[in-house]
Order: structure tokens, then C-alpha cells, then sequence
């Protein structure tokens, strides 16, 4: 397939587009401009005047150095032959020169430490806010949409705070200065070469945004392949195993592709900017020697100029272009900043919607009993989840909640967690609604075992130890004895040290269910919610784990979601679900008794296993 084939045929797919749908610049905005600039406040006394004072030292040894060499060096020592003086001169300008360089490498030394310090406080700052963000907030978002911006848009700022603050104001000095001094060393040359200013000044801004846009759609293109590598990799195993490898590999031909693409576009555009810059400076020096000859043919006392004047304004010609070019670099860095710090501030200014109320109390000596008072909850404004939902659970008590895909049972639990907050009614623990409760008190004391257990990046004892970093290694390993995932963890490759990836790839689902049981167990807290907890486990281990369960449910309350209806026959309290109602509850003879849905449900389950 050529390249271009590749590109078209994947236009259809509309997959990996969530950094594309993001703005790449936005216009200038004084008050996010000064809300960024406040990241610079815990610096203002350290690194940010100690790299404004270095810059003000180099640029006024470049300002001066020119008037040195034309008007003293020239039209004075030269002029009388006064070799002492020049001796003079050359020592004085050797040693401006040296403490330009170390003005410079103190301004660079600085201003890469308050970059640096500035985009990892921003970091950190925006981190540990998302970490506090309500449930809410992250069913609006991908997990890529997050990433991008705690990492590429803070890296997008990384340019302005390191460079591009202290660049604009070295090169405005830098300029106001060069024009000041050309103007008062001679106005009609000064203006005469002036006039390549805006054009310069234009080109520079309009052909530094095109090749940043260049670039930019480089990285979008990146950012698409990262994705798409991503997903691929997570979802070989589908891919593989509904034989889709040519189709996803055309897929990625072109995003390949148009990355080839777009990177040739960058580079050719790239290359053409040092000519255009050496073609102002060309116009300029031509300018110069044209005019200026002329000027010096017409001698100082005619309204001419010295020639040490035009050896001057040689110098600041070349100095000139610099800072109007790195001018249009600093503009357009702005613009980016716009759009990457309204992104960050947008994450920035959401507010958790579960937060702890003023005067918020913990529960002294949390029992575990649970009230529903006449609950609804909404997730979204048009579709009711739970609808009057009245139940009570006693400290100790295992109650189960049954029912059909969607019928609302982890949404119960979501409202026992206190994930969300319900619409109507209210929730208790103990009898405190938990709207008055301190949210770390209350969710210390709550387990969740979710059937997709999250297993992260560290090593098994890791793991268990999550919900109480301070357990020792002979509680972690009672709790998976506890448990009975003590066997299967001797016998991994290094026993409770063996390191397990993201996710836990190298255990099995059971496995990984033993290993979130031990954890909650350790965590020793007063309710439990196992959510389709042991829809995993094979029917021997199920046994086993009948039995660990006992034992983890021990003196806790517990909220079993289970589909399999011979995990929860025990319960004491049986809710059957549906449509966010409650449609029946009793133990298990009760409602077997009752021949209502729960019989149903039972009655169906067995006919299945029958017909196995
Ligand atoms: N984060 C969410 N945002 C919007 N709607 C949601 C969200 N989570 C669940 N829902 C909706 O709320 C309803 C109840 O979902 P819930 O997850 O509580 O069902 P469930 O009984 O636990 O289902 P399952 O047995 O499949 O896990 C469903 O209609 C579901 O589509």
C-alpha cells in the first residue's frame, strides 16, 4: 500500500482524536497571564531577581561595547594615534566582556532553576487537586485526556517560564536600547535602516508560527500513534484472537504516514527561516553601506556622520535581528501558554462535588450499620439510577444485593463510599448522614473488593499493604493466609517480593481476587463491600474461598453484589434490584418462599446448571 492509499483509506476511522480536539493556541489574556505569573511569587526573592539582574548586566555590556569600539576606539584613540589609551580600551572591553559571560551563565544557571521549579510545582499542584476530584469528574474524562494535560500541557509552559519570560525582557531592552542609541548617534541612518523592522519583524512572527504549527501537528500525530501502540499492545490478545492484525496494522500505516508526512512539512519549513533572517540582515548591512558611505562622504560637520558612527551602527545591525526574531518566538509562546494554562486552570478550578462540609465530624468508633433513607440518585439530570430506596443494615450484618445488569447495585455501593452524593433522601452510617461525616474517617473504615481488582505497579507485599502502609510483614502475610493466598504466593518467583506490573498481568483473575481479599482484610475495616468479588473463582477455589470469607466478613458489615446466587444464600438480608428499585428483600427461604423474582432468578440459575 503506498503511502497516501495508507492515509486515506483510515480517514473513516475517528479513533485516537482527544489531543487533536485541543486548541493549540489562544489569544493573549492579561488575567490568566497574571494568574500564571503568580507561579513565579515563591521565587521572587531567590532565583527570579538574580536572573534579572545577570540579563541586565550582559545586555548592557553587548549595549555598550559597540559605542567603545566606534566613537571611543575610532573617531578618538585611532584618531590621535593614542596607543596608551587603546591598551586601555582593550583591557576594559576584555574584562566587559567577562563579566557578560558570567552575567550569562548565571542568567542561564537561574532561569533553568526557576523553570524548572515553576513547571514541578505546577505539576505537583495540579496531581494532588485531580487526586481529590470527585467520581464525577473522572466519568466526564479519559485517563488520555488527563495525562495529556499533567504532562504536555505543563511541558508547553516549561519554554515560556524558562526562557521566554527573561528573553522578552532581555530583548526588549536589548532593542529600546539599540534604537535609542542608533537614533542619537545618527536619527536619518537610524531610520533609513529602521525600515527593515517591521518587515522583519512581520516575517519572523508569521514563519515562526507556521513551523510551530508544523511541529505541533508533528506531536498530534505522535500522540495519535502513542495511543493507538497503547491500545494495540493492551488489546492484542482481541486483536489476535478475532484475526484483525492486517486491519489495525493498516490503521497504523496511516498514522505512520501522515506522521512522515507532517514530519517533512516541520523540516522544510524549519529550514527556510535562517535564510529569511540572513536576508533582512543582508538588506539591512546594504542599507547601511549604501547610505552610510554616503553619510561619511558628507563628512560630521555637514550633517554626516564619523566613521567611527557607522563602525557602531555595523555592530548593532548585527545585533539587531536577534532579539526581533526571538521577540516573534516569546509571542508565539505566549499564545501556546494561553491554551495549555486555560486547559490546566479548567482542571484547576473544578471543584470536588463531595468535599467535607465545614464542621464535618468523624464517627467516634465506627460500627458499620447502614441507613438508606428513601434515596434517589442521578448520575445525569435525565436518567434516574436508584429511586426511593429505603434500607437498613445492622452493625455486623451481611446483606446482598441482587439483580439484572444496570439494575443499580454498584451504584448503591458507589453511595456507601460516598462517591456520590444522593439526589434525595439521604445515607448513614451508625446513623450520622455521611454528608456530615469526614470523608477520610469514613472511608478508612470501608473496603471495596471489586471483581476487576486493580493490582499496582510494585511487589505483592506492596500491594496487600495499600489500605495500611504501616502493617508489618508477618500481618501481611496472616491476612493472605487468612485469606488462602498464602500458597499461590510462595510459589510465584519470589514469593511476597515478586514484582508484578500495572494491572497484574502475570497473576490469574482469581489470583488477583485472593490478593484484593488479603488487602481489604488488612485494612481491617468496619464494612465491606465485595462488588461481583467472586465471580472469578472456579468452583473448588470458591469453596476456599467461602471459607476466607467467613473469616473476612467476620464482626464487619457487609454488602455482597454477587450474580452467582449460591455465594450469598447466606446473607442475612437479600435486596433484589430493579431498575433502581427495590422490587423484594428477605433471606433466602423467605423469598423462595415468596415465589417472586429471587425464586426466578434461583429457579433459572439451577435450570442452567441442569442443562451443563
Ligand atoms: N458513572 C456513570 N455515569 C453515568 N451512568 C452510570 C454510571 N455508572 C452507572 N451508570 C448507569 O446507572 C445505572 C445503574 O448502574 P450500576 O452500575 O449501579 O448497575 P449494576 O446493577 O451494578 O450493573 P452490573 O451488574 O452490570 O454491574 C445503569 O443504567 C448505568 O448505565
Amino acid at each position: 500500500m503506498t503511502v497516501k492509499e495508507a492515509t486515506n483509506e483510515n480517514r473513516h476511522l475517528n479513533r485516537f482524536y482527544y489531543t487533536v480536539d485541543q486548541a493549540v493556541e489562544k489569544p493573549f489574556n492579561w488575567k490568566q497571564m497574571w494568574r500564571l505569573l503568580g507561579y513565579l511569587r515563591p521565587y521572587s526573592k531567590t532565583y527570579l531577581p538574580g536572573a534579572v539582574i545577570a540579563m541586565f548586566i550582559s545586555t548592557a555590556v553587548r549595549l555598550i561595547v559597540p559605542i567603545l569600539i566606534g566613537k571611543v576606539a575610532f573617531d578618538h584613540i585611532l584618531a590621535n594615534q593614542n596607543m596608551t589609551m587603546l591598551t586601555y580600551l582593550v583591557i576594559i572591553i576584555a574584562g566587559l566582556y567577562v563579566l557578560s559571560y558570567v552575567g550569562n551563565i548565571f542568567r542561564i544557571k537561574w532561569v533553568n532553576i526557576l523553570g524548572q521549579n515553576v513547571i514541578y510545582d505546577l505539576r505537583q499542584h495540579l496531581f494532588s487537586h485531580i487526586q481529590r476530584l470527585s467520581h464525577r469528574f473522572f466519568d466526564r474524562r479519559s485517563a488520555g485526556s488527563i495525562i495529556v494535560r499533567v504532562m504536555n500541557d505543563t511541558n508547553s509552559l516549561q519554554d515560556l517560564f524558562t526562557n521566554g519570560i527573561i528573553n522578552l525582557l532581555m530583548d526588549m531592552v536589548m532593542l529600546v536600547g539599540i534604537v535609542v542609541i542608533l537614533l542619537v548617534l545618527s536619527p536619518k541612518l537610524a531610520l533609513a535602516i529602521m525600515v527593515v523592522l517591521p518587515i522583519m519583524f512581520y516575517i519572523s512572527t508569521k514563519l515562526r508560527r507556521n513551523i510551530r504549527r508544523s511541529w505541533q501537528n508533528v506531536r498530534i500525530q505522535q500522540s495519535r500513534m502513542n495511543s493507538h501502540l497503547n491500545e494495540s499492545i493492551q488489546g492484542i490478545r482481541i486483536t489476535q484472537s478475532f484475526s484483525q492484525e492486517a486491519a489495525n496494522g493498516a490503521y497504523f500505516e496511516g498514522l505512520n504516514t501522515d506522521n512522515f508526512k507532517g514530519w517533512r512539512t516541520a523540516v522544510k519549513k524549519s529550514a527556510m527561516f535562517g535564510p529569511v533572517v540572513e536576508m533582512c540582515n543582508a538588506l539591512g548591512t546594504i542599507i547601511l553601506i549604501s547610505y552610510g558611505a554616503f553619510l561619511i562622504l558628507q563628512g560630521e560637520a555637514n550633517g554626516g556622520i564619523a566613521i567611527g558612527t557607522f563602525v557602531a551602527f555595523g555592530f548593532y545591525i548585527g545585533m539587531f535581528w536577534e532579539p526581533i526574531s526571538r521577540l516573534g518566538q516569546v509571542y508565539n509562546q505566549l499564545l501556546m501558554a494561553m491554551s495549555a494554562s486555560e486547559r490546566i486552570f479548567e482542571f484547576l478550578d473544578e471543584q470536588p462535588d463531595v468535599v467535607d462540609k465545614p464542621g464535618a465530624v468523624d464517627i467516634a468508633d465506627i460500627q458499620g450499620a447502614i441507613t438508606f433513607d428513601h434515596v434517589q440518585f442521578a448520575y445525569d439530570s435525565d436518567r434516574i439510577a436508584l429511586e426511593d430506596i429505603s434500607l437498613d443494615v445492622q452493625a455486623g450484618e451481611t446483606i446482598a444485593l441482587v439483580g439484572h445488569t444496570g439494575s443499580g447495585k454498584s451504584t448503591i455501593a458507589n453511595l456507601i463510599n460516598r462517591f456520590y452524593d444522593p439526589t434525595k433522601g439521604a445515607v448513614k452510617v451508625d446513623g450520622y448522614d455521611l454528608r456530615d461525616v469526614r470523608l477520610d474517617n469514613l472511608r478508612r473504615d470501608i473496603s471495596v473488593v471489586l471483581q476487576d481488582t486493580f493490582i499496582f505497579s510494585g511487589t505483592i507485599m506492596e500491594n496487600i499493604r495499600f489500605g495500611r502502609p504501616d502493617a508489618t510483614h508477618d500481618e501481611v502475610v496472616e491476612a493472605a493466609q487468612m485469606v488462602g493466598a498464602d500458597a499461590f504466593i510462595w510459589g510465584l518467583a519470589n514469593g511476597y517480593d515478586t514484582e508484578v506490573e500495572e494491572r497484574g498481568n502475570i497473576l490469574s483473575a482469581g489470583e488477583r481476587q485472593l490478593l484484593s481479599f488479603a488487602r481489604a482484610l488488612l485494612a481491617d475495616p468496619k464494612i465491606i463491600i465485595l462488588d461481583e468479588a467472586t465471580a472469578s473463582i472456579d468452583t473448588e477455589t470458591e469453596v476456599k474461598i467461602q471459607e476466607a470469607l467467613q473469616r473476612l466478613l467476620e464482626g464487619r458489615t457487609a454488602i455482597i453484589i454477587a450474580h452467582r446466587l449460591s455465594t450469598i444464600r447466606d446473607s442475612d438480608n437479600i435486596f433484589i434490584l430493579e431498575n433502581g428499585r427495590i422490587l423484594e428483600n428477605g433471606s433466602h427461604d423467605e423469598l423462595m418462599q415468596q415465589h417472586g423474582t429471587y425464586f426466578e432468578l434461583v429457579k433459572s440459575q439451577f435450570d442452567m446448571l441442569d442443562a451443563i
